[in-house]
């Protein structure tokens, strides 16, 4: 992990990224192969990524979560059951629209009738495919496609992206909270330049891209993990309770929860929202790895899913969903989380957006449990999966009910 995806590696990515890569865009932060031009590109995006600014989020953050909440109590008032695929997309994207291009985005139909979210999801359905195919998106987007009408998928969202942009840079957005899109708009290089138009364009959308179904895709693997560890989600329960409140929990409040932190690592390990090998070629002068040698230029990669099952570190029971491996010896859980490869490792190719997401995450499955009972209509068949560089679920059948012991009545019994 480290040779490939740690600070100092100077191992890069492969061509098969470049069918990420939009034809009329600037480059792309995920699919370009340049170091310096991903280096000014991950620069860019440097600012909208710190923590303090993704706090002053929060509130917006809340505003959807709310949202979910609010249009979850009917179902669980009358046990009807539902897909809760629906909800954990409609959220994430409704959040990370509102934080990248300041609208939410979730209302599955999304903007003015652009289905961005199936627009995005052909993307990676096509991309995965073409990367492997001499080409690539060519096969699709060139002058022959153009003149008969096909149309890349991307590029009507593309439009509707940069019709955004434009309005951001018209608006007088004094008093609004910077949003992805300003941060990008207001970036100036060592030089002293700003970003172009389709470098804007390029950044928020591939935030997009990247930022809503991978935190989706975590939330329902707790949900499932919960479900089927009545016990896991019975100690869960127990200290979410504890917290005497009758508000959904902070962000800050959940830092103070190890178990609800052991959950959720305990869910990213298990279920990858990004499984797959993360292609890297063997830099020059090669590789040793673990006694072998592997020549420069040799195609290789490290799956998370491989990785995070991994005996020799996470133990024999590696197999099994049992967040207490996270619990009671702080260097053992270090060492455990440093060894995660959910999010790209830790170097210049990995996620960004790791803290956005792990503060959605925590959110949500502490939110979730404060608030319902929740059970599976099927445990043995939780959801079906397709796999196109995202492990995406779809189906998931779930009931639930209101939490017959409302929030912050703990006390209030206490002292009754
Ligand atoms: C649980 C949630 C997430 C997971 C598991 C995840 C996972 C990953 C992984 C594995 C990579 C490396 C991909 C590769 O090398 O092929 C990556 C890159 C990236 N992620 Fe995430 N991600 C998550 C959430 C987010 C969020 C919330 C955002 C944005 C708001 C985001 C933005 C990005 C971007 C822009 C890249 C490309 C980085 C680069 O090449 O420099 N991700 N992510």
């Amino acid at each position: 992990m480290k040779a490939l995806y740690g600070h100092s590696t100077t191992a890069i990515k492969t061509k098969w990224y470049s069918a990420f890569q939009s034809p009329q865009g600037a480059p792309n932060i995920l699919a370009t192969q340049d170091p310096k031009i991903h280096v000014a590109i991950r620069r860019r995006f440097a600012p909208a990524f710190k923590m303090t600014v993704l706090l002053r989020q929060e509130d917006s953050m809340q505003t959807y979560l709310d949202k979910l909440w609010k249009s979850l109590e009917k179902p669980a008032s009358d046990g009807r059951i539902i897909d809760m695929c629906h909800y954990t997309e409609t959220v994430t994207w409704d959040i990370i629209g509102q934080l990248s291009f300041g609208e939410p985005l979730g209302e599955i139909a999304g903007p003015k009738g652009l289905d961005l979210v199936s627009i995005l999801n052909k993307l990676l359905v096509m991309s995965t495919i073409l990367g492997h195919v001499w080409g690539q998106i060519a096969w699709v987007d060139n002058p022959v496609t153009r003149f008969i009408g096909i149309k890349n998928p991307l590029q009507e969202a593309f439009e509707w992206a940069s019709l955004k942009v434009r309005q951001h840079e018209e608006a007088d957005r004094s008093g609004i909270e910077s949003d992805m899109v300003d941060y990008l708009l207001s970036y100036k290089d060592p030089q002293g330049n700003p970003a172009t138009h389709l470098e804007v364009v390029e950044g928020a959308f591939a935030v997009n891209g990247a930022g809503a179904d991978t935190v989706g895709i975590t939330m329902r693997a707790a949900l499932y993990h919960l479900t089927s560890h009545p016990k896991v989600l019975q100690k869960l329960r127990e200290e979410i309770d504890a917290v005497d409140t009758a508000e959904p929990l902070s962000y800050k409040q959940t830092q103070q929860l190890p178990y609800l932190k052991a959950v959720v690592r305990e869910s990213l390990r298990m279920y990858p929202s990004v499984p797959g090998q993360l292609y890297r070629i063997v830099p020059l002068g090669g590789l040793l790895i673990n006694g072998h040698f592997i020549p420069s230029g040799t195609v290789v990669g490290i799956s998370s899913l491989a990785q995070n099952r991994d005996t020799a570190i996470f133990g024999q029971d590696a197999d099994i969903f049992n967040p207490d491996r996270w619990i009671g010896d702080e260097s053992k859980a270090r060492y455990l989380e440093a060894a995660l490869f959910n999010f790209g490792g830790t170097g210049p190719r990995s996620c960004p957006g790791r803290d956005l997401a792990m503060i959605e995450l925590y959110k949500f499955v502490a939110q979730m449990v404060q608030k319902f009972d929740f059970e599976l209509v099927d445990q043995a068949h939780p959801f079906s999966v397709k796999t196109y560089f995202f492990a995406i679920q779809s189906d998931m059948q779930m009931r639930l009910a209101h939490r017959k012991r409302s929030v912050g009545t703990h006390k209030q019994s206490a002292e009754t």
